[in-house]
């Protein structure tokens, strides 16, 4: 059965690299890539741009990319966006035996243990775990994660659609340095950004002022 891959993230803005993962998960797994922008992101402090404004970088960005789509259910849901809660609703929706996958990025994972109701997760989906420049998955797992994913580890896209979820997939794609910190410094600094973002994003945050320094304010 294909796998319902989804791929949360605060998008803040949404970047290159965020779409560089993306599109090497759709292609290894051959199936289409849920995008689900948070609305309260949880453990990070409260993004520069609003949920609605995030959404719609989504879908700026995604716009004329195969095989990505938008979803909103973490803005319509509201409140904490904790990741057990979305994949439990999409495991009612989905049903039992539907192969389920969150997609994220090494240093996501590296921080996992700290999720809501962590050990949970792997009861209701497959991770995806895509390398990310800085954040090393060889010898820098904490204890308690390495033990809770020892036996799950993979590397064949094909485990994770024979069963509907406990499996975490290594994906070995090209690294992107693209950070949506970098962009937000960037721009604080006036600095061009076309090159960190998907065709369209600049625009938008040009027309809406997004992550322009106060007037007045020190850099
Ligand atoms: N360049 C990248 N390579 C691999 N994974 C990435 C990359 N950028 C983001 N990710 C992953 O995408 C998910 C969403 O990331 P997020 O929206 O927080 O972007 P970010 O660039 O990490 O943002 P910030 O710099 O504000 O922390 C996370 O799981 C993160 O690990
Ligand atoms: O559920 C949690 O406790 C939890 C803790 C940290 C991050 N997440 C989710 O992981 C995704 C990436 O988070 P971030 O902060 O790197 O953008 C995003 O969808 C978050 O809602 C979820």
């Amino acid at each position: 059965m294909d796998v319902f891959l989804v791929y949360g993230g605060t998008f803040d803005p949404i970047h290159r690299g965020h779409l560089a993962i993306a599109c090497a998960a759709r292609d290894a797994l051959r199936c289409t890539v849920h995008v689900v922008p948070a609305s309260d992101p949880p453990h990070r402090a409260p993004p520069g741009a609003d949920a609605g404004q995030r959404a719609a970088m989504v879908a700026i960005a995604i716009a004329h990319v195969p095989g990505l789509v938008l979803d909103r259910r973490e803005l319509q849901r509201g409140g904490r966006s904790y990741t057990v809660e979305t994949l439990a609703e999409l495991r009612a929706a989905l049903g039992p035996r539907r192969p389920l996958a969150w997609l994220v990025g090494a240093d996501s994972l590296l921080g996992l243990s700290g999720w809501h109701r962590w050990t949970s997760l792997f009861d209701l989906a497959h991770l995806v775990v895509a390398e990310r420049p800085g954040s090393g998955l060889d010898d820098a797992i904490p204890g308690v994660l390495a033990d809770a994913l020892r036996a799950r580890w993979t590397e064949r896209p094909d485990d994770l659609a024979a069963a509907p979820g406990g499996r975490v997939l290594r994906l070995r794609q090209p690294l992107s340095l693209v950070s949506a910190t970098e962009v937000r410094a960037q721009l604080a600094r006036g600095a061009p950004v076309d090159a960190l973002l998907p065709p369209g994003v600049a625009a938008f945050i040009e027309a809406t002022g997004l992550y322009r320094p106060a007037p007045g304010a020190s850099l």
